[in-house]
């Protein structure tokens, strides 16, 4: 089983605009809404590829029934713990003419002492041996930036693999308890390393000290330039396909979900690499945050290259 944790879940709201421009009125052609927060979209997409997950992290509000409704339409288990206050709504802007994807995201609502307790104990009731454990997304106020770090030392205890996708002190503390797979962008990397990088050896030699944590594998995901999947033994570019996309938001968390199949179904590295491609690509050509159809994703994979660096 997969179980995805979002402790600062959101209403995903898109709006489609064409030629934005600042300091002027501007009409939004189109409006889409979706539950979003990087576990949600991990198990929706999980959940259309036929897997079993379970959607945890917290709750409020309209936007909060919003989401279990949503998760209730595609029959996806959750197990959520409601909170006081209303869960965030975060803005997603795509610009059909100049082609550009905004996110414009909110801190998210705020969570006491004794809902994270709640949640740190029910987390693993259903979390046996050989499951895997998603972390990811920000934290809202109230929660730790060691949470990530904390779960996968108890994740390691139950054997529970742990695939993580966060940046900032959540990812560098997190980093030290050692998850199996990690999914960095180059924003992220850029964050921990404080520069930025002037190409993809550079990010590839920087994703590689990763290594020395203990983790053992790490997908470095590149936007339009594609992604760079690495271990201990080798280093294997993944190319971006030519897609007519629709949107890029949750590209990474669908990349993440197959990840998280692969992982779950020990397959092998290129059957891996070639699902969590797949995922990413059949996500992009859907509209808001939606996540990719199993159909396009069984296309897309036949069309996904990668070779040895
Ligand atoms: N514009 C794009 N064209 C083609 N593929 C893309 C594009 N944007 C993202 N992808 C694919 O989706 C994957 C994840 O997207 P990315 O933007 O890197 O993740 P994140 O949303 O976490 O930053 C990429 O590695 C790539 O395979
Ligand atoms: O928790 P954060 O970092 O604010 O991100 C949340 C946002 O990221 C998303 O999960 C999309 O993430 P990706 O585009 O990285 O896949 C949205 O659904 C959500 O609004």
């Amino acid at each position: 089983m997969i179980k995805t944790l979002t402790l600062n879940p959101a209403l995903d709201k898109t709006i489609i605009v064409e030629d934005f421009k600042i300091d002027s009125l501007n009409r939004i052609k189109k409006v889409f809404r979706d539950a979003g927060g990087k576990g949600i979209n991990v198990s929706k997409m999980i959940s259309n590829l036929g897997g079993i997950t379970t959607a945890s992290g917290f709750l409020g509000g309209d936007a909060g029934s919003f989401i279990k409704n949503e998760l209730e339409k595609e029959n996806i288990k959750h197990d959520f713990i409601e909170v006081e206050g209303e869960t965030r709504t975060n803005l997603k802007m795509v610009d059909k003419i100049q082609n550009t994807f905004t996110d414009i995201n909110e801190k998210g609502v705020y969570v006491s002492n004794n809902k994270l307790n709640e949640i740190k104990k029910e987390l693993f009731s259903d979390l046996n041996k050989g499951d895997i454990l998603v972390l990811s997304g920000s934290v809202p106020d109230g929660v730790e930036a060691n949470i990530y770090q904390e779960l996968i030392e108890i994740a390691h205890q139950k054997e529970v693999k742990t695939i993580l996708d966060a940046d900032g002190v959540l990812f560098e503390n997190a980093l030290k308890a050692c998850p199996s797979l990690i999914k960095p962008n180059e924003h992220e990397l850029a964050l921990y390393y404080g520069r930025d990088f002037n190409n993809q050896e550079e990010m590839i030699e920087a994703a590689k000290e990763f290594f020395r944590y203990g983790v053992e594998k790490i997908m470095l995901s590149l936007g339009k330039e594609g992604a760079v999947f690495l271990t201990e033994e080798e280093v294997i570019k993944i190319e971006a396909l030519e897609l007519d996309v629709k949107s890029t938001f949750g590209a990474g968390d669908a990349m993440v979900a197959g990840l998280a199949i692969a992982l779950e179904n020990n397959l092998k590295i290129n059957e891996m690499i070639t699902l969590a491609a797949a995922c990413s690509s059949a996500s992009l050509i859907n509209e808001g945050t939606e996540m990719g159809k199993k159909e396009d994703v069984n296309n897309l994979k036949n069309k996904i290259r990668y070779y040895y660096i």
